[in-house]
């Protein structure tokens, strides 16, 4: 019976997939996993309880994002045989100035989207050669791209614009923003659990791979630590986040880099990979005794500082932080190194919630200090789920 819909979420090192009935309040049976893609890929299917099904170890630097959709698959197949699939969702980081919502997937959405990739390349390559496989998989399927961009297009002029010539606005040169299907997420959970931050001013930092932080007042998003592309703002994994114009300048000026190598530098070779020259990984990281690895996680950890402190200008104060991405979710010494120094903004944090990992890990200062897991897969099986009618 065509009663599922499945969704696909590439990451810039992960690869997420779930599987849902297709009811207006989707139901999970299955989530799989393949992180770390590029260095020691492994795959892990876990039912709807979080037990294990299946995993797989794709070998040191074994998977691209088409090999890990195509393992992930495969398990899906061997454990679900009798699930139809009748709505693909996907995860689709760049939707451009044209989508604030979800929208059906045929060949003229999918060239525009195609257009978007040279601004999401570390993504959008990867969404759509998804949304060609789930075609070719499931042809009687309705296809469905979720964005990033879309829970951030409604920002104030002055958050949405650089300060360049103004036909460059007027083409599209914004401030888009991403994470997006992460913070909605995050949005209906403060609606559902914390109405009181819900109804206030919230950074929520989704710090993965990729991090940004959002500034969410009253469930909606007014501010992004990321820009035009998912380089800005923070530094991540491999990119490099904000970073002064000039040295891009310099780069191709004075030091002779191609357009090309720069964009490599960064956004491959830049961030904690370039600072601590040992990983991209927070694990990897943490677990290093090399003091470049702790530099790394310093700076990683004060940009953090400051952007939260930016987005309660923005945001003309503070209620609260919310935490979340594989980072945010698991890391309590990122945690601790971000709220230590921020007392004088009302951030008190229980030491012992935080290392426990509690959902709730302030002491009760004038900013509520909350760790919410996010949930992008079930954003997108709403919105799969949604469109079946
Ligand atoms: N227990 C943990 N402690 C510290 N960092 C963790 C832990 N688990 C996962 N992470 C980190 O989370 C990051 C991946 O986050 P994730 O949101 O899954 O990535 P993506 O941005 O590719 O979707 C990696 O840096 C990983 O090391
Ligand atoms: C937009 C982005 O950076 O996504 P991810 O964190 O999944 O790489
Ligand atoms: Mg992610």
């Amino acid at each position: 019976m065509t009663d599922h819909v499945l969704t696909l979420n590439a990451g810039s090192s992960s690869l997420k997939i779930g599987l849902f009935t297709a009811a207006a309040e989707p139901e999970v049976r299955a989530t799989g996993a393949v992180e770390r893609i590029g260095g020691a890929a492994a795959l892990t299917l876990e039912d709807g309880a979080g037990a294990t099904l299946g995993t797989r170890d794709l070998g040191e630097g074994g998977a691209d994002h088409a090999g890990a959709l195509d393992a992930a698959l495969a398990m899906l197949r061997e454990h679900f045989p009798e699930a139809g699939i009748a709505a693909v969702g996907h995860r689709v980081v760049h939707g451009g100035q044209d989508h604030d919502a979800p929208v059906r997937l045929d060949d003229a959405v999918l060239a525009r989207l195609a257009e978007l990739e040279p601004f999401a390349p570390l993504h959008q390559p990867h969404n759509l050669a998804g949304v060609r496989a789930a075609r070719a998989a499931f042809p009687e399927a309705v296809q469905v791209a979720c964005f990033d961009t879309a829970f951030h297009r409604h920002h104030p002029f002055v958050n949405d614009v650089f300060g360049l010539p103004r036909e460059l606005y007027d083409r599209g040169v914004r401030r888009y923003g991403f994470h997006g299907l992460s913070y909605d997420y995050i949005a209906g959970e403060l609606a559902r659990a914390h109405p009181a931050l819900h109804a206030g001013r919230v950074a929520v930092a989704h710090l993965g791979n990729g991090a940004s932080i959002c500034g969410m007042v009253q469930g909606r998003s007014v501010a992004s630590t990321m820009g035009f592309t998912a380089l800005d703002g923070l530094p991540m994994g491999t990119r490099v986040g904000q970073l002064d114009p000039g040295v891009v300048l310099h780069l191709i000026e004075q030091e002779g880099m191609s357009a090309a190598e720069v964009t490599g530098m960064l956004y491959k070779r830049s961030g904690l990979l370039g600072l601590s020259g040992i990983s991209n990984d927070m694990r990897t990281l943490e677990a290093s005794d090399d003091p470049r690895a702790d530099e790394a996680i310093a700076y990683f950890t004060f940009r953090i500082r400051r952007e939260i402190g930016a987005m309660a200008a923005a945001m003309e104060g503070l209620d609260g932080i919310v935490f979340t991405g594989g980072i945010g979710e698991n890391s309590a010494r990122v945690r601790r190194e971000v709220c230590a120094p921020m007392s004088w903004l009302g951030v008190a944090l229980d030491a012992a919630a935080n290392e426990a990992g509690a959902a709730r890990i302030d002491a009760g200062g004038d900013v509520g200090v909350l760790v919410i897991p996010t949930d992008e897969e079930r954003v997108i099986a709403r919105a799969a789920a949604a469109a079946l009618g």
